[in-house]
Order: structure tokens, then sequence, then C-alpha cells
């Protein structure tokens, strides 16, 4: 009864079994090992883009940053929703690896919203020198809160980019995530939207630790190279993040994982307004916002259930509402959803 985070998930048996397949002999480093070549030609076909630059990084905050530090100029600012993972929880990563740049936060709430995303770059407007310059729309899909945009949500956003002529930016750190709800191809959800670089997130659906940085358009990616060396992301044994992607790749691997995760939690969020639960944001993916009376919780996690508060803590009074988060990652099976839920169940009716 994992629920705190897909970070918390096991690595995919395939994926251990190509980390294994690949460590015999000798692989060039620094990310001209023949893996690489797979990697690179495999998420050009899968994101029907022939001539993007692919990268690999460790982490989802390197991926964002150093995709935004190679977008954004310092004395830009990056337009985010205000509980975007780059606001939220990268302890200002974007901001140092980009020298700089600020963050502008939309005002709205688990998405954000056409209207409130214009007025925030046109508040940008006359400030000359004195202002921070407008610089990238970054986008999180799947949302902070388990939502997906859908194709014409994500369409509003990037056509007022477009309008004001700033480049696109999508944090995917859970992308298979939403275009298996989605049931589009990642060409449709990004490029051909408008999205200029995307990280491809593998790390949280059944990866030891990769993500792949995707730039579209080539000549804006030579930059992103020396920022990730210089930032110390690019790594010397890196056959060994490219037998890990490659992996995931091969036979749809990550489309599988994304699938069984986004049932996992569809199963798990029915469950919990069967039980009376209040669910806060729409379980579109593989993470559900609920609320509970504190005391519900409390028997929960004495069962043994771990997952995180997420409108308070756990301390306070048994019969106050306290909002949640239970992830649900590749490896859960229905006998975990269900142990839960008889827990849930018999908490709720005693
Ligand atoms: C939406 C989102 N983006 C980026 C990240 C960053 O990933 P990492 O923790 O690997 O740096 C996370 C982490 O879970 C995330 O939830
Ligand atoms: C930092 C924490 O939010 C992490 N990104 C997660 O989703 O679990």
């Amino acid at each position: 009864m994992f629920f705190a985070s897909d970070n918390a998930g096991p690595v995919h048996p395939k994926v251990m079994a190509a980390l294994h397949e690949a460590n015999t002999g000798h692989a060039l480093p620094y990310g001209d090992d023949e893996l690489m070549d797979e990697v690179r030609q495999r998420l050009r076909d899968l994101f029907e883009a022939p001539d993007a630059a692919v990268y690999l990084v460790a982490t989802g905050t390197a991926a964002n940053a150093l995709a935004l530090a190679t977008m954004c100029k310092p004395w830009q600012t990056v337009f985010c929703s205000p509980v975007a993972h780059i606001q939220e929880d990268e302890c200002n990563a974007p901001e140092f690896y980009s020298g700089g740049a600020k963050l502008t936060l939309v005002p709205g709430g688990d998405r954000m919203c056409p209207e409130a995303l214009r007025s925030a770059i046109k508040a940008e407007e006359n400030r000359g020198v004195h202002g921070p310059q407008r610089g990238p729309v970054s986008i999180t899909q799947v949302t902070e809160s388990g939502t997906v945009y859908d194709l014409d949500e994500l369409r509003a956003l990037t056509e007022i980019a477009q309008e004001f002529q700033l480049p696109v930016h999508m944090d995917g750190a859970r992308i298979a995530n939403a275009v298996v709800k989605l049931d589009c191809t990642l060409a449709q959800m990004t490029w051909k939207l408008g999205v200029d670089a995307v990280s491809f997130g593998g790390t949280k659906n059944g990866l030891m630790g990769v993500e792949a940085v995707i730039f579209f358009d080539p000549a804006k990616a030579q930059e992103f190279e020396y920022r990730r060396k210089r930032g110390a992301h690019l790594f010397s044994k890196h056959r060994y993040l490219s037998a890990q992607m490659a992996a995931y790749l091969r036979d749809d691997l990550w489309r599988e994982c994304a699938l069984k995760a986004n049932a996992n939690a569809r199963r798990l969020a029915q469950g919990l307004e069967q039980a009376g639960a209040e669910i806060l944001h729409r379980p579109d993916a593989n993470m559900v916002f609920a609320a509970l009376p504190r005391r519900i919780h409390h028997r929960l996690l004495a069962a043994g259930a771990q997952y995180y508060p997420w409108t308070g803590d756990f301390n306070g009074p048994a019969d106050e509402m306290l909002g949640a988060r239970l992830v649900c990652d590749w490896s859960l099976d229905t006998a975990d959803i269900n142990r839960f839920l008889d827990i849930l169940q018999t908490s709720v009716s005693e």
C-alpha cells in the first residue's frame, strides 16, 4: 500500500535486464555510446521529429532546469503555474542554471488558464529595461495536481505564447501518463501544438533515473550540451542511462507502465469516492488527491499505508477533513489497491 510517490517505485525488470546486458565490455563515454544512437532514433520516431535533438539526464529537475536555461536568458522570466514543480520543488534550480531568470507565477488552479497567462505576459509590457523580459512558458503535463490538459487547453496556451513569440517548455516528468490518458500521439501533444522543448520522463514510470530532453528545433539545442556539461549532468558512463531509456522505448514498455499506473489510480479513486472521500482534483493520470477525516487517515497509516498529506499534516483534530496525495506507480497490483480500499471501507463503516 505504498502511494507516497511514483519516485518510490521499483525499476522495471526489463530495465534492470537491459542494464545488465549493457554492462559488458566497453562503450564510448559521454553519450557517444551506440545505445544512445538507438535511443535518439527511437525518440525521433516516437515524436515524429526526425531532426529533433535528444539528450539524457538523470533527474527531472536537471531536465527542466537545463532546458529552461537553454530557452531563457538571465534577464527573462519563465511563465508557469503557481504549483509548478519548477516553482515549488526544484530549490530554484531553473533560476540557478539560467543565471538568474525569474519565474512569473500565472494565477489559477491546477492548470494554467489562457486569460491569466495572457494577462501575466502583458503585465511585462512597457517595463523597458527595468522589468524582467518575457521568456518561455512552462507547462507541466501531467500537472502537479494529477490532471491532464486536453489538446485544446494546451493549444490555447501555446497560441498565446506564439502570439508573443515566446518559446514553450513542457515538463513531461509524467508525460507517458498524459499521452495514454489522451490517447493521442506525443507529436500531437507537443511540437504539433507549438511546444519547443519537452522532458520525456522515465524515472517515475519504471526507470532507475533517466529523463530525455528533446528540442524539436536542433538549432536551439547546441547550448544545452554546454549547459549539461558545465552543470555536471553529463554522465561519463552514459551507456547506463541509454540502456534504461532504450529498454523503456522498446516494445512500448513506457506505454504499458503508464497504462497500468493510470488504471491503478482510477480504481483507487473510484474506491475512495465510494467510501465517501472528497476527490480534490480530477484523477486523470496516476495521482489521486482525496480528502478524508484525519481519523480515517490514521487508521490507514496504522495499517501500513504510506502516502503524503497534502492540505495540512496528519496531526490535528481527528474529525477534520485532510487532503492527501496518493500516487500509483506501474508496479502496484490490484491486490495492493484492494487491500487499501478494504481497510478504508472498514474504517469508514465503523
Ligand atoms: C512534475 C514533476 N516535474 C519534475 C520532477 C523532478 O524530478 P526529480 O525529482 O527527478 O528531479 C518531479 C518529481 O517528481 C515532478 O513531479
Ligand atoms: C518533490 C516531489 O513532489 C516529487 N516531485 C513527487 O512528485 O513525489
